[in-house]
Formats: C-alpha cells, sequence, structure tokens
C-alpha cells in the first residue's frame, strides 16, 4: 500500500497549491481559535473549492461540539474529521454516526500507558493518527513539533489504518516509517518557516522524503 502523506495546518492558496502540486494524499485545515493555524469558515470555504478531489480534506478540530462541526462541514466539505482533544470513545462514535463522515481519532504518546485506551478506540474510529502527547501546560494538543519514542509502537497489531505524526521532518521521516512501519504521515511545524507559515520547498522536499522511505522499505 502506498504511504499516505498528509500536509496539515495549510492556510493559504499558496501553500496549499505547493502541497498539492507535490502529491500530497491529504490536506489538513485546522479549526482551533488558538492555533497559528486557525482558519476561519470562509477561509475553509476557499481552500475546500481549490482542493477540489485533488486530495482528500480533513477537518482538524479539538473537543469541537455538534455546531462547530455543522459550520466546518458546509464550509469546507471534508472528507475525514480529525479528532485531536480529549474526545471520549462515546464521542468519537457519535461524531461519526452524526456527521456520517470518517474519523480520525488522535493518540498522544508519550509512554507505553498512553496505548492502553487504543483497542477502544479502534472500535469506533477509522484510522488512529499517534502524535506527541503535549507537556502538561501546552497552549494546543498538537502542532508542537514535538518527537515521541516511535519504538513505542513498533509490532503494534491494529485492525484499522495508523499515521504518525509529531515532530517529523524530511530528515527523520524515514526512520519513523521505519521503526513504526505507519501506513502514512503527517506534518505540520516540519514544514514551516514561523509557527504558521508553510514553506513550499519544505513541503517539497518531506513530500519526496516521505515517498523515497517507502521505497527503502520494499
Ligand atoms: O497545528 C496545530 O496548531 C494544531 C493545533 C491543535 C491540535 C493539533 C495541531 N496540529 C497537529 O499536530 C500534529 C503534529 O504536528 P507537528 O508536525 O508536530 O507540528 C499534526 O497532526 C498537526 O496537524
Amino acid at each position: 500500500m502506498p504511504l499516505v502523506v498528509k500536509i496539515c495546518g495549510l492556510s493559504t492558496r499558496a501553500t496549499l497549491d505547493a502541497a498539492l502540486a507535490a502529491g500530497a494524499d491529504m490536506v489538513g485545515f485546522v479549526f482551533f481559535a488558538a492555533s497559528p493555524r486557525h482558519v476561519d469558515l470562509a477561509q475553509a470555504r476557499e481552500l475546500g473549492d481549490a482542493t477540489a478531489g485533488r486530495a482528500a480534506k480533513v477537518a482538524l478540530t479539538v473537543d469541537a461540539d455538534n455546531a462547530l462541526f455543522e459550520g466546518v462541514i458546509a464550509a469546507l466539505r471534508p472528507d475525514i474529521l480529525q479528532l485531536h482533544g480529549h474526545e471520549s470513545v462515546a464521542r468519537v462514535a457519535e461524531i461519526r454516526r452524526t456527521f456520517g463522515l470518517p474519523v480520525m481519532k488522535v493518540l498522544g504518546v508519550a509512554t507505553p500507558a498512553d496505548l492502553a485506551p487504543l483497542p477502544d478506540y479502534a472500535a469506533v474510529a477509522d484510522r488512529i493518527l499517534f502524535d506527541a502527547r503535549p507537556p502538561k501546560g501546552a497552549s494546543r494538543p498538537g502542532g508542537l513539533g514535538a518527537v515521541f519514542d516511535w519504538t513505542l509502537l513498533r509490532d503494534l497489531d491494529l485492525a484499522r489504518p495508523f499515521m504518525v505524526s509529531g515532530g517529523l521532518t524530511a530528515d527523520n521521516v524515514a526512520e519513523a516509517v521505519r521503526i513504526t512501519r505507519a501506513g502514512g504521515v503527517d506534518i505540520s511545524s516540519g514544514v514551516e518557516t514561523a509557527p504558521g507559515v508553510k514553506d513550499p520547498d519544505l513541503i517539497r522536499a518531506f513530500i519526496r522524503a516521505a515517498r523515497a522511505s517507502q521505497e527503502l522499505m520494499i
């Protein structure tokens, strides 16, 4: 299976176009006001229209209520909902049922204990995304450029597709894929020159390195 490459936190037409032209499989848009990558609904509509079938659109939310989902879905028309907060297993199932869209639940990882809820989430989510668990008091639960110990995912036996994120760059993505055998990779900070400022050259370099990492595994 080809590696799924997601570029997240896109907020301008130029960087979205760079990600699409470079062959991103998924493009992510952040709906979380405290994030430097937050987009409003008008931006989401414009960026969503520009994506138009060239990649899967992912709406990233953090403990969102149904009203926010309704607005985001109407504006962006996402293909996947990324749940990056403390959504319970029941809430994940409810979101999936209510909005009729695939959901990708994020699990923050720092120690083996963080993987304990994995079977329950895997039973209700379409896809799992592993990210570094944010430090206490962090201003946001992701997009911090923090790496976790990928060996915690070694030999993972999961009945769902899973992706890895957290501090990925063009330089370390091959190692992350080699250790975790993830089916996909997701990046935000590692393709930026400052928080929220995406760089087309870094986007291209990351996608190239991610694709090359898979060739190394065959
Ligand atoms: O990008 C953000 O600001 C953000 C805000 C709230 C939740 C998640 C966020 N980002 C996601 O975190 C992971 C890892 O990002 P990074 O590559 O370490 O910067 C990724 O899914 C981002 O989209």
